[in-house]
């Protein structure tokens, strides 16, 4: 394991959509004093400006010069983030259904990988932050001081994505809702690029029967474990 960085450690956390890396990312972060890093909403910025652009989800070329043209920012908004695609506040938009299949699509694609790789690698390097998506402990930071997979059952993560809609009056069904959670793992798991999967020193958190606040103990301990033992580790 690498020493400790100049801000502090780097915090992975993977995991499949709906396991809760957001929530407890957000919470990690506010409890330890950290950035957060929601990479799933740097890949939703970038399918939102190809979609707008009409750039079909297989057009490498369009897609490399997108990105190439594309700058992606977090900034703090009170409790919440709010995220700019060149200066626009994208954060609303990006959080569709739609928005979320076709990102599923779009983060296969080898040059949108790689433009958002460097982008990340550059957010965190000095650490002190805690990065969520599906490839941080493995790819982005396999050096990564502490790593999480977060989990939790389809009909759990379905049921989850499901009050979330119902609760922005979505009509989508319960049914549907846990199909495309299905669809969007079979993606994200079966492509070529950085597909979703375990890094083998990760710390594996099944959160199907645990509460948000049973997760961030779990969470909060092991990084501060890892901070007691500083340069050391
Ligand atoms: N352990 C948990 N128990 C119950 N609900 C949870 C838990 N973790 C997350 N949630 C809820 O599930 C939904 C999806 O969580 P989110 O953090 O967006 O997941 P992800 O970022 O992995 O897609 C949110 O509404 C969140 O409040
Ligand atoms: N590091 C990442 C983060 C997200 N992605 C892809 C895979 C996901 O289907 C989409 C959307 O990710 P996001 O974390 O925003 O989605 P959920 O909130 O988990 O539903 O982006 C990725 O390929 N690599």
């Amino acid at each position: 394991m690498s020493a400790v960085r100049e801000n502090g450690v780097i915090v992975a956390i993977d995991g499949p959509s709906g396991a809760g890396k957001s929530s407890l990312t957000k919470l990690l972060a506010q409890r330890l004093g950290y950035i957060h890093i929601d990479t799933g909403a740097m890949f939703r910025a970038v399918a939102l400006m190809s979609k707008r652009a009409g750039i079909a989800t297989d057009d490498d070329a369009r897609l490399a010069e997108l990105c190439r043209g594309l700058d992606v920012t977090f900034v703090r908004d009170g409790a919440s983030c709010r995220v700019l695609a060149n200066g626009e506040d994208v954060s609303t938009e990006i959080r569709t259904e739609e928005i979320g299949l076709l990102t599923s699509a779009i983060s296969a694609r080898k040059p949108v990988r790689e433009a958002l790789l460097t982008m990340q690698r550059a957010m965190g390097a000095k650490g002190g932050v805690i990065l969520e998506g599906r490839d941080i402990g493995t790819v982005v930071f396999p050096d990564a001081e502490v790593k999480f997979f977060l989990s939790a059952s389809a009909e759990e993560r379905g049921r989850r994505r499901y009050l979330e809609l119902a609760a922005r009056g979505d009509s989508a069904t319960l049914e549907e809702t846990i199909a495309k959670v299905i669809q969007r793992d079979k993606q994200d798991e079966g492509r070529e690029h950085a597909p979703l999967k375990q890094a083998d020193d990760a710390l594996p958190i099944d959160s199907t029967s645990l509460s948000i606040e049973e997760v961030l103990s779990v969470m909060e301990n092991a990084v501060r474990e890892r901070l007691a033992q500083g340069d050391k580790g």
